[in-house]
């Protein structure tokens, strides 16, 4: 299925792949000749298997591909990663204009709300004030699997296969909808915790963005509608982070956001919220179940912090440091898209030695970062334990600030959503290892991930 972050940067190539132009390396100045970074001088179709492709063969870890006007730069290095988001993180910090990105920010109507959202929404007050909806949805994926599982077992099965691509994501999904809208979008009103009648498509593999975006604005304009009809007549207090968006007042004590810009944030916000979690642990639990000395490790880490009587609560997380490298792992070898979202930069730059002209799109490589030899050892080795190393600080975490691979990544364009993002992950995972014994499904001896692992 295609992701999110797939979805935006293949519209974001076919966008602006009609013009492009022959690359050819030049020079700015005569008298200053600083170079743009190496780039191919045939022309194949640029996908991203092709840009790395190319790059591994010229033997470089920053490239520039001219399309029409545009300089894309794919980077695969920590360290020039690291100089472009950190030290210019000023210089890089917008997205480029595409029409998927135009889509799904409601005509871009985001943007302007960074300030809010990093500022006023999304901070560790937020956060704790919406634990109990969070919570809530890890009793359902338990009740969810337990049922599937009583079903199949009641046709004589010996074990019982589940669908872990579907469940991770309704999990996702309705942990993050019940943090912005108080409800959720499968199995409302069911008592099995799993999906209910009214699906929700939101891969965009059947669908055009503009479709897609439909589907989502029709599911969620209504609420927001009605949601702020309740709170400016003061029937309702702030509860949730949809509340929120409606009740953040400009300096005058008027609403800051009109409704159209708080349908679009949450739009954004449920993009980026849903698919990230539910990827991770998706492989990270295909990857353990291959390895069962890494799981039971898991199951051992877990059953000491938690015991046998109670469920995962948050407040254990600080202590499964087992279960967080194994996600941290899962997002190095596994990126949900091949790239991160692109940074365009507002004016010039010189970057690793090379110029870098204003407009330029960067693209830091998930896959190159994250599998690089030069970094990390074996880099296709499912390997937890390389994030428990005496190096590492105590309590392992998600993030990944020096950009050694790519998880969050914080800066003035990183994720808004780190906290809650590794709130839904690690619960998540934990869950499924407290709840459940796994194994490959029935006739195979692992599960193959070779075609990944190339
Ligand atoms: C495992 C979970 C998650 C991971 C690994 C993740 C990772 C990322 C990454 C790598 C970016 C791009 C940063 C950049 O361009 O340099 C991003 C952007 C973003 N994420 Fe997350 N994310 C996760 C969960 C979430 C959640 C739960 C939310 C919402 C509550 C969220 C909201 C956002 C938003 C709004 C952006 C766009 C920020 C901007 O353009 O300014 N993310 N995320």
């Amino acid at each position: 299925m295609l992701s999110h972050f797939n979805f935006l940067l293949f519209l974001f190539i076919i966008s602006v792949f009609p013009i492009f132009t022959k690359f050819k390396s030049k020079t700015i100045t005569k008298s200053k000749p600083i170079l743009l970074p190496p780039g191919p001088a045939p022309w194949p179709l640029p996908t991203f298997r092709w840009i790395h492709g190319f790059m591994k063969e010229m033997n470089t870890e920053i490239a520039c591909i001219q399309l029409g006007n545009i300089h894309v730069i794919p980077v695969t290095s920590q360290e020039i990663s690291r100089e472009f988001l950190k030290k210019h993180d000023a210089v890089f910090a917008s997205r480029p204009i595409t029409m998927a990105t135009e889509y799904s920010s409601g005509g871009f109507l985001t943007t302007a709300m960074r300030r809010v959202l990093a500022s006023d929404m999304i901070n560790p007050s937020t956060f704790r004030l919406l634990h109990d909806n969070r919570v809530e949805e890890a009793d359902n994926i338990v009740r969810c699997i337990y049922n599937q599982c009583k079903i199949s077992t009641s046709n004589n099965c010996l074990g019982s296969v589940i669908n872990l691509r579907n469940t991770v994501r309704q999990y996702s999904g309705n942990a993050i909808r019940k943090m912005i809208l108080n409800t959720r979008y499968f199995g409302q009103g069911k008592k099995d915790g799993g999906p209910g009648a009214a699906l929700l498509d939101l891969d965009g593999h059947e669908k055009t963005v503009r479709e897609a975006m439909n589907t989502i604005n029709k599911y969620h304009d209504p609420i927001v509608d009605q949601r702020v009809e309740q709170l400016r007549n003061g029937e309702k207090e702030a509860e949730d982070l949809l509340d929120f968006l409606i009740s953040v007042k400009d300096s005058n004590g008027e609403p800051l956001l009109s409704v159209a810009e708080i349908k679009a944030q949450c739009t954004e916000l449920m993009l980026a919220g849903v698919y990230s979690p539910s990827n991770a642990i998706e492989w990270a639990l295909a990857e353990m179940i291959n390895q069962p000395e890494v799981l039971s490790k898991a199951v051992e880490e877990i059953d000491s912090v938690v015991g046998k009587e109670r469920l995962v609560q948050e407040s254990d997380f600080q202590q499964l440091n087992h279960v967080k490298a194994c996600i941290r792992e899962a997002l190095r070898l596994h990126p949900i898209a091949l790239f991160n979202l692109p940074h365009a930069s507002n004016s010039d730059a010189t970057v690793a030695g090379y110029f870098i002209p204003k407009g330029s799109h960067v693209l830091l490589s998930r896959l190159g970062l994250g599998r690089n030899p030069r970094i990390w050892e074996g880099p296709l080795n499912f390997n937890p334990e390389r994030h428990l190393s005496a190096s590492t600080v105590q309590a392992v975490e998600l993030n990944e600030p020096n950009l050694r691979f790519i998880s969050f990544r914080t800066g003035r364009r990183g994720c808004a959503g780190t906290a809650f993002g590794s709130a839904i992950a690690v619960m998540l995972l934990a869950m499924l290892l407290r709840g459940f014994t796994w194994s490959p499904p029935p006739g195979q001896e692992e599960i193959d991930l070779s075609r990944v692992k190339k």
